[in-house]
């Protein structure tokens, strides 16, 4: 089978694409290079550097490769960025990634995966989110990626395309054999600033905000390692396949961490670093953890790195990588 995976040199999608060719696969990567590296692509991938809006340089795409899967991670990533510039992420999200699909699902492609987030709910009532919890998104970033999950549900009944929309809460960590890792410099992940601060020496980790309703004060976030996420994908495309029924899941652990105890876990993993404490940064949930029951049943699937210790090691591993290389 062949997967044709979007934002394939981002953080994600080269995980992703990592994951695929090791089960065999043949992985085709559009990207346009904006927030992605290609030094990210996997060797093994074929790669065409084009925006997934280029409707003539994706025609040729599907045209020579005939993918029979689509896996869509590109599109505008940053929660506070999405208050800002709201458009931009209506445009990224919604339009261009409507016209993509369009042109996917016209060309034959056959399943088609989309990367959403824990954002489209907003503040949870409940202690764990299920996949039916209403939807509230305090962001554009997450009413964007509701809109399209929509909008995919909609197109792909018509073509009769089996899709599914992964809800990833918050994705760090990197691939444990050093292959791939958050690379863009200017992330603004929490993993990757705290990385970065401990590997540097340099700078200062700012927390935004600590008095939300937790118990520490700092914001509550359920951490999935970006190797078993990517995991994730190749078994949903296989339960796709087999079974040709749409899903939507939630795609962390099922266990909240608050940025205190990530960042007291990178200072024990490394040294302790200058912190300073802010004020809330706009669009923030509080607290936001993830029943993962409907993923781990439906795939019968067993994460491999679900501890913290796991993902600041390998965030530390990768933060020490791109620092040695940049020597
Ligand atoms: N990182 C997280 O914690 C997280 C959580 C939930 C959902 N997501 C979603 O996962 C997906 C991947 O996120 P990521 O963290 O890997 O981000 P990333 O910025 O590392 O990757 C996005 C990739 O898409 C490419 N891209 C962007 N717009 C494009 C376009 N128009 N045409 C072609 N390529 C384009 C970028 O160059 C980049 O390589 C995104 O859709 C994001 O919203 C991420
Ligand atoms: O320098 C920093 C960076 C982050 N944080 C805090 O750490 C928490 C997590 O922030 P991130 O920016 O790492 O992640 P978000 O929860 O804002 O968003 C991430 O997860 C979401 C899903 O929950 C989205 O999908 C989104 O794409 C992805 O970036 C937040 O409370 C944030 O305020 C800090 O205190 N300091």
């Amino acid at each position: 089978m062949k997967v044709l995976v979007t934002g394939g040199a981002g953080y994600i999608g080269s995980h992703i694409a990592l994951c695929l060719l090791d089960r065999g696969y043949k992985v085709v990567i559009l990207d346009n290079l904006t927030t992605g590296i290609a030094s990210n692509i996997p060797k093994g991938a074929a790669f065409y550097q084009a925006d997934i809006g280029d409707a003539a340089a994706l025609r040729g795409i599907l045209r020579d490769e005939k993918p029979t899967s689509v896996i869509h991670c590109a599109g505008a990533t940053v929660v506070p960025e999405s208050m800002l510039d709201p458009v931009k992420y209506y445009q990224a999200n919604v339009s261009t990634a409507t016209a993509f699909l369009n042109e996917t699902v016209l060309a034959g492609v056959q399943n088609w995966l989309f990367s959403s987030t824990a954002a489209v709910y907003g503040n949870p009532k409940t202690d764990k989110v299920a996949e039916d919890h209403s939807f509230a998104p305090l962001s554009p970033y997450g009413h964007s990626k509701l809109m399209f999950e929509q909008i995919l549900v909609d197109v792909c009944s018509v073509h009769n395309v089996c899709h599914a929309a992964l809800r990833y809460f918050n994705v760090a960590g990197a691939d444990p054999q050093g292959r791939s890792g958050q690379s863009t410099p200017n992330a603004t992940h929490l993993l990757k600033v705290a990385a970065k601060v401990a590997v540097s020496n340099a700078g200062v980790f700012e927390v935004f905000g600590t008095d939300y309703n937790t118990p520490d004060g700092s914001c509550v976030r359920d951490f999935i390692h970006v190797s078993d996420l990517a995991e994730v994908h190749v078994e949903t495309l296989e339960h796709m396949t087999k079974h040709r029924t749409p899903l939507t899941m939630n795609c962390g652990y099922s266990k909240g961490y608050s940025v205190l105890e990530v960042l007291a876990e990178v200072q024990r993993q490394s040294h302790d670093f200058e912190v300073v404490y802010s004020t809330r940064r706009d669009g923030d949930i509080g607290s936001i953890v993830a029943n993962s029951d409907v993923l781990t049943k439906t795939l019968n699937w067993t994460p491999k790195h679900n501890s913290l210790e796991v993902i600041v090691r390998d965030a530390l591993l990768w933060e020490r990588n791109i620092l040695a290389n940049s020597a």
